[in-house]
């Protein structure tokens, strides 16, 4: 059959995306540099084989997070006209992946009914078994679940990933080892799985060949978007699948920015030797940017001893300068950023204009208040993960015990709700319901009998939401319900009527899911955030960004907040080359997010980073500020002294009394 390639999305491609789109090889991997229409080409790939014959339900995408999935899916559909033709592509996260693959075939990967526990939760797991002083000598429950995650994801010994991440700390590593164990056998008790075990289930299966044949034989074609961030574990799913499907793998080293999860980029120079045969494309003209931000761009990346062969081209050709401002605090930066949009709005640009990325939600706090005071409307893509938030995890608690009763940590949730019930009172109605359970009593009976002493409203309520099990927005709508009362108390101080909101949300998130488990699983291992549920998300509006959720991102200006020393590099990598390294890519993928402004910014005497580091130490961070040594012609530089009003002293004479005398005057009371 003659290939047909008439096809609109491909008519605008360069001959390179072209050639990458309509690649005959039976794998390959596109290197592809910040905006040089990567998303573009994975789209083209897919509409390429859809009309040469691939069932868009044989089509696998995996992306880094569920905006970008669904991005792939509605650019896919394109417009009307193909949108029926395209419907059934599969776009979703390596973890959604993974619960698919898991969860729709029991029989074959087993762990019917488990729960999966994010990371809260893990902690407040081994919380109960490392006991009392809940810590090992040295590493705090956090900490440990934290290493226990790296070690999985890089398919290290704990031992191993103790020493990596902790080289010059006192750690009693059999101490942990043991917690570890005492975790592991609690969490086969209580049917939990880890965000990671979830990976591992489907790992460990593939490692049978029939199972990877099995699997294999669902898609024609896996494609694998962000393949830079991809760890061990996931290698671990791919390589056995490689004689069975196909692999379309997308990446850029330069854009790798998850090391600390255990990603590897340089796994993608070895692509060749781990899938034997594949071809690498390459694509180097960027789209995106004018070459005056590209020129910084590539500057920053010959300054990296790691020798990046790479240097983007602007296809648009030139523009302004790159700015650099300095000022003296925070406060004055994000003034200065708002004050920036103001302007523009004046000029009627819109909001949808202005990206600001910043390295952590703490350090965005700054913007967001000014942008709050000057009432600029704006989504914050990277903080509160809806289903994580607190007031939400009071109710998933309430789905949870009915969907695993063994679930002890949504247990002890649900029941410390209940006015006047403490850790010891919960804990023991849940001892009594595994006691009833373990008796033969059925989990409804169970709960009638634990919860006997417990104001009714909550025993016929979870029979309520279990009734309503398999329409699970109606047993989200029925958890809220129930715990109305309680927790409008709780939160009587802390925004109740927004957490309110969030929660007729997640009940709408909840429909059409097939089981509780199911949903709680899939916003688990790919997360919304509670201010993309926001009414601002449908309007015009800034974006603030942690870099680390600006994947994928860009807009015509962008500023890059808090670009200063001791945040890029940090100060805690400092003296290791790989996480130096690291955050030389975030600051990378920030100043690549410009279409025509990029606005870099910077405090140079008032951080917070110079105020416990000292002058000696804050020597040691200008030394390796990687903008230390930035040549004058590649930026504007615009320093900042904004004026503060001052006072006329006041004359001699005016020193204060001893003393003011404050009693009142009683008048006639006297
Ligand atoms: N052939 C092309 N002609 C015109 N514009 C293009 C072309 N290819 C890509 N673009 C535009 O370039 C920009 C970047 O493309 P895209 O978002 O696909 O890049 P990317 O490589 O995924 O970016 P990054 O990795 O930096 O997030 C988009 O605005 C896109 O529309």
């Amino acid at each position: 059959m003659a290939e047909q390639v008439d096809d609109g999305a491909l008519a605008h491609l360069n001959p390179a995306q072209r050639e990458a789109a309509l690649t005959e090889a039976r794998h390959n991997l596109i290197l592809a540099g910040a905006g040089t229409g990567k998303t573009t080409t994975i789209v083209a790939r897919i509409r390429h084989l859809i009309r040469n014959g691939t069932p868009p339900d044989r089509i696998l995408a995996i992306t880094f997070t569920r905006r970008a999935a669904a991005e792939i899916r509605s650019r896919v559909q394109g417009d009307a006209a193909t949108a029926s033709s395209t419907q059934g592509v599969a776009a979703m996260t390596f973890h959604g992946w993974a619960m698919r693959e898991v969860r729709g075939a029991p029989d074959v990967f087993g762990y019917e009914g488990w729960s999966v526990l994010d990371q809260e939760d893990q902690q407040q797991v081994m919380r109960g078994v490392l006991g009392r002083g809940k810590r090992v000598e040295g590493l705090k429950a956090a900490q440990i679940v934290d290493v226990l995650s790296f070690a999985h994801n890089t398919r290290r010994t704990l031992a191993d990933a103790i020493r990596v991440k902790f080289p010059d700390d006192a750690i009693d590593a059999k101490a942990i080892g043991a917690a570890v164990r005492a975790y592991e056998q609690r969490k086969q008790e209580r049917r939990y799985l880890t965000y990671d075990d979830i990976l591992r289930v489907f790992a460990a299966r593939l490692a049978d060949d029939a199972v990877a044949e099995w699997v294999g034989s669902h898609y024609d074609e896996i494609l694998i978007d962000e393949m830079q961030d991809t760890n061990p574990l996931q290698w671990q799913i791919i390589d056995p699948l490689v004689p069975h499907t196909r692999f379309y793998c997308v990446g850029d080293d330069a854009q790798s920015i998850y090391g600390f999860r255990g990603a590897d980029f340089a796994s993608i120079h070895s692509f060749r030797d781990r899938v034997p045969g594949a071809r690498v494309l390459k694509l180097e003209d960027n789209y995106r940017s004018t070459q005056e931000i590209l020129d910084l761009s590539n500057w920053l990346l010959e300054q990296s001893p790691l020798g990046y062969d790479k240097k983007l081209r602007a296809v648009r050709g030139r523009g302004a300068k790159p700015e650099l401002h300095s000022f003296e605090t925070p406060a004055d930066e994000a003034g200065f950023i708002a004050a920036e949009m103001l302007r523009a709005r004046r000029d009627e640009l819109p909001w949808a204009t202005h990206l600001v990325l910043v390295r952590t939600n703490y350090s965005g706090r700054a913007i967001e208040a000014r942008l709050v005071e000057y009432d600029i409307p704006y989504v914050f893509f990277g903080g509160v993960k809806l289903l994580e938030s607190a007031h939400v995890r009071d109710v998933l608690s309430a789905l949870r015990v009915v969907a695993n009763p063994d679930d002890e940590v949504a247990w002890m949730r649900l029941l410390t709700l209940v006015p006047r019930v403490g850790d010891v009172t919960a804990a023991r109605a849940f001892d009594s319901f595994l006691a009833a359970r373990s008796g033969g009593a059925s989990a409804r009976e169970a709960r009638a009998s634990a919860l006997a002493g417990m104001p009714a409203w909550l025993a016929a309520g979870l029979d309520a939401i279990e009734e309503a099990a398999k329409r699970v927005d109606d047993a989200v709508g029925r958890a809220a319900a129930m715990l109305q009362p309680v927790l409008a108390h709780k939160y009587r101080n802390e925004n109740w009527e927004a957490r309110a909101r969030d929660l007729v949300h997640v009940e709408r998130l909840a429909a059409s899911r097939r089981s509780i488990l199911e949903f709680l699983e899939e916003y688990i291992l790919s997360p919304v955030f509670t201010s993309e549920m926001e009414p601002e998300s449908q309007q015009d509006h800034v974006i603030v960004s942690t870099v680390h959720s600006a994947k994928g991102l860009e807009r015509d200006w962008a500023f890059v907040a808090g670009a200063s020393a001791g945040s890029y590099p940090s100060a805690r990598s400092l003296g290791d080359l790989d996480e130096v390294e690291e955050e030389r890519r975030v600051l990378y993928v920030a100043l690549t997010r410009a279409r025509d402004r990029l606005v870099v910014t910077r405090t140079v005497s008032h951080t917070p980073v110079r105020a416990w580091m000292g002058s000696a130490g804050m020597d040691v961070l200008e030394d390796a500020y990687f903008l230390n040594t930035l040549p004058e012609r590649l930026v504007e530089e615009v320093p900042h002294v904004v004026a503060r009003p001052s006072r006329p002293a006041p004359p001699p004479g005016l020193s204060a009394p001893a003393e003011v005398d404050l009693s009142i005057d009683l008048g006639d009371l006297e």
